[in-house]
């Protein structure tokens, strides 16, 4: 099978697997006898073939291929929606909030039914019949390169996926797609400057204060994502402000939270305190997800109702902190004993999200098989290169974008020649 070796090769390069792996798949698509020696267990080469089948570079293209055209095709329904605003502005918002579920619950299925990632909630019983029914900021540590879908599929558990919002740098608006959906969903940019940020910042939190819609509003208080060297900088800063060193937190930047919350008073019942940590040392990433590895996330939260929270700056900065010290313990004990405390759930995993994505493959990759067979009766090279030089710009840019997501990525926010 000489173009699937070109694939493996392709996949290899493209995407970054280890060398290794890319020339063991090749070894092992040529090598008949071995693949065949494969084939006599029958339970474990069934699995065997699946999770191979979910590192093709093949399943990958077609998989960013249906998430980048339905991307494309949602944005264009959503710039269609532009009109209705002036008219019935919530009406408006609850299409786009459906519009938005349609693209983001895609990388949820991704999660849960192509890597079979499977989540755990530790929390009061008490409080979980009230998650989903009411609105809260979401307190969340910034430590995985997979937390933002970890988060999602929490939504999406609890039916607030589609309005799900957060407090997020400004360069993620211009994210092909995701970002251009962020928009309609009235998503809140920051570029992370104080005085240029202010305005804009209260103006988004108070157009929040009739969505129609429940919604979680995220907000990770670190500002940005952990690394050793940011780290570092950030207890400097916590010794010149005598305040307890945190071992797994960056320190929290307070002013964000303060401001979230005396704009949402009325509107968010509670924050939401969570702390995201992974089993056996997990390290996830999306390009692990992709090529179908199962994670074990375990998250852990808190109900904090928002009046018990301070008014006064001052003070509710110095809860933020204490807030981030007790998170810091729930990680330093999950070390130590493999869990959290409280009584741990699974919430029911909806149908929802697979259906969704099962649709949109079905009808995106009819058009593309058409494509494709009269593509090769016609024989025309020309049409051949543009096909490929398309699959290869989508692909290139799902690429770019899971990049995004990568530590190695982050920028250099919250690091001494960025400091205020
Ligand atoms: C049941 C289940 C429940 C929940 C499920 C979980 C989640 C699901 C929820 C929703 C999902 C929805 C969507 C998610 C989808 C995708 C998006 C994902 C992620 C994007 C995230 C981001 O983009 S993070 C980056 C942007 N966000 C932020 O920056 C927010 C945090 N920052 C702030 O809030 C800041 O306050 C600010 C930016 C608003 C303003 O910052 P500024 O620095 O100007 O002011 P501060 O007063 O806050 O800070 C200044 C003080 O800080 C000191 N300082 C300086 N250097 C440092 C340092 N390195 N570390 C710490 N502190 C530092 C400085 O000295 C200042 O001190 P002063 O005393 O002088 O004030
Ligand atoms: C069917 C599924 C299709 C699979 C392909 C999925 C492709 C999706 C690709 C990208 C999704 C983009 C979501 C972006 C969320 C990134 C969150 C993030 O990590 O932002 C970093 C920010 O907090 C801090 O930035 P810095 O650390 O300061 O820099």
């Amino acid at each position: 099978m000489p173009s699937s070796n070109h694939w493996g090769v392709a996949y290899g390069a493209l995407f970054e697997t280890s060398a290794r792996n890319a020339v063991f798949q090749l070894i092992e698509l040529v090598s008949g006898p071995r693949f065949r020696c494969h084939k006599r267990t029958k339970a474990w080469d069934k699995m065997g073939l699946v999770q191979w089948l979910k590192g093709q570079f093949l399943c990958h293209l077609v998989i960013c291929y249906g998430f980048f055209v339905s991307g494309l095709l949602i944005n264009l329904l959503q710039i269609c929606t532009l009109p209705l605003w002036p008219i019935n502005k919530q009406l408006a918002r609850r299409i786009n909030c459906k519009l938005g579920y349609s693209l983001t619950s895609q990388s949820v299925a991704l999660l849960e039914w192509w890597s079979g990632t499977e989540i755990t909630l530790y929390t009061d019983p008490e409080n979980y019949r009230l998650y989903g029914k009411e609105n809260a900021i979401v307190v969340l540590n910034h430590n995985f390169e997979i937390d933002f879908l970890c988060g999602w599929t929490f939504c999406d558990r609890f039916g607030v996926l589609g309005a799900s919002k957060c407090l997020a740098k400004k360069e993620l608006s211009y994210l092909p797609v995701i970002g251009w959906m962020w928009y309609f969903l009235e998503m809140v940019f920051i570029k992370r400057k104080w005085e240029e940020d202010k305005r804009n910042f209260v103006q988004s939190l108070q157009n929040l204060r009739d969505y129609p819609e429940n919604f979680w509003f995220l907000l990770h208080c670190e500002g940005t994502r952990f690394t050793e060297e940011k780290h570092l900088v950030s207890m400097e800063v916590a010794e010149k402000k005598s305040l307890p060193k945190l071992k797994h937190h960056l320190l929290p930047r307070t002013k964000g939270f303060w401001v979230a919350v005396q704009n949402l008073r009325g509107t968010v019942a509670a924050v939401y305190c969570c702390t995201l940590n992974f089993r056996n040392n997990e390290t996830p990433t999306l390009l692990g997800v992709l090529n179908g590895e199962k994670y074990h996330p375990d998250l852990y939260v808190r109900r904090i109702p928002l009046e018990s929270i301070p008014e006064d700056e001052a003070e509710c900065s110095a809860w933020l902190h204490k807030l981030y010290q007790e998170k810091d313990k729930f990680q330093e004990d999950y070390n130590q004993t493999g869990c959290f405390p409280g009584p741990k759930v699974t919430p029911p995993c909806r149908p929802w999200a697979l259906i969704n994505w099962l649709g949109w493959t079905c009808l995106l990759l009819y058009p593309l098989c058409l494509l494709l067979v009269q593509l090769v009766n016609s024989g025309s090279i020309l049409s051949i290169l543009a096909t490929v030089a398309f699959c290869a710009a989508v692909s290139v840019c799902v690429r770019w974008m899971i990049g995004q997501t990568e530590v190695k990525s982050s920028s250099s926010y919250g690091l001494p020649l960025n400091n205020k």
